[in-house]
């Protein structure tokens, strides 16, 4: 099994270009960010500096969220915001030489919260056509992008795997194939999914897998989910990715739970 930490949740103490050599420090091989930059077309200084920091760790980037907009202030993505279109083709364009330059192969694109003042059916109109643009973009390096059904925001309409696997049929039934689902087990049980369910009906299609537990979204075993398990099973099932640590540090040594485990 081989994890890949997600910088953009672990190392926060630190600035974010100091976390992918952070995490070779600690002994992973592979991150992976949510987008690092403030806009959607960032100065090509600060993407320099982002891909010289993943190079000098000696880390592979695995995976890259498109820009997502203001995730702080409650944003879960542009892919079905009605009026940002143009932004995220430009996004596109940027996270596809980000790949390129980097060999990052997955890019997710978190599809976005339901907005007033637009029907729901024209934001998922949108989104499909701005997630076959989105395939189409990474295509030509080889990517594939992830969509991912998330917790927390009640205004995010994918909350289930079934929710994203009906668009990915979408996006599918469009075109392009390199397209698929990122499942993130803590959200998934947070919303109500039965995870186990959609590991044996899915787990070789997957394209990405998460993990924190739950409650709390902290280290595995902090919780009550039983990850280890799902993710054996994942495994037998096919699915040969990385896993994303993706969760809220509990304690100041993020990974101590890995020795633990390694040894019961
Ligand atoms: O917003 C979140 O919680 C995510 O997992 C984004 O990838």
């Amino acid at each position: 099994m081989s994890y890949t930490v997600n910088c953009s949740i672990l190392l926060t103490d630190l600035p974010l270009l100091e976390r992918p050599a952070a995490a070779k420090a600690a002994g992973f091989d592979a991150v992976e960010f949510w987008w690092p930059f403030a806009e959607s077309v960032p100065a090509d200084r600060d993407v320099d500096a982002f891909v010289r920091a993943l190079d000098d760790a000696g880390v592979q980037l695995s995976g890259l969220n498109f820009n997502a907009g203001d995730m702080p202030a409650g944003d879960r993505g542009l892919v079905s915001w009605i009026g940002r279109e143009d932004e995220f083709a430009q996004n596109i364009a940027v996270v596809a030489a980000i790949g390129e330059r980097t060999g990052c192969r997955a890019f997710n694109a978190l599809y976005g919260n339901r907005r007033d003042g637009h029907r729901p059916e024209a934001q998922d109109e949108l989104a499909v056509a701005n997630l076959v643009a989105a395939a189409e973009g990474v295509a030509g390096i080889g990517g594939t992008v992830l969509l991912e059904p998330v917790s927390g925001t009640e205004a995010y309409p994918l909350k289930t795997a079934q929710d994203a696997l009906d668009v990915i049929g979408a996006v599918r039934a469009a075109g392009p194939q390199n397209i698929a689902l990122l499942a993130d087990f803590y959200h998934l049980a947070v919303n109500g999914d039965d995870v186990g369910a959609v590991i044996e009906a899915h787990a070789a299609g997957f394209g990405h897998v998460q993990i924190a537990d739950a409650p709390g979204r902290n280290e595995p075993g902090t919780g009550e989910l039983p990850l280890q398990r799902w993710i054996d099973r994942t495994y037998e099932l096919g699915y040969t990715g990385r896993i994303g640590l993706e969760y809220k540090a509990s304690q100041p040594d993020p990974f101590a739970w890995l020795a633990r485990a390694a040894s019961a």
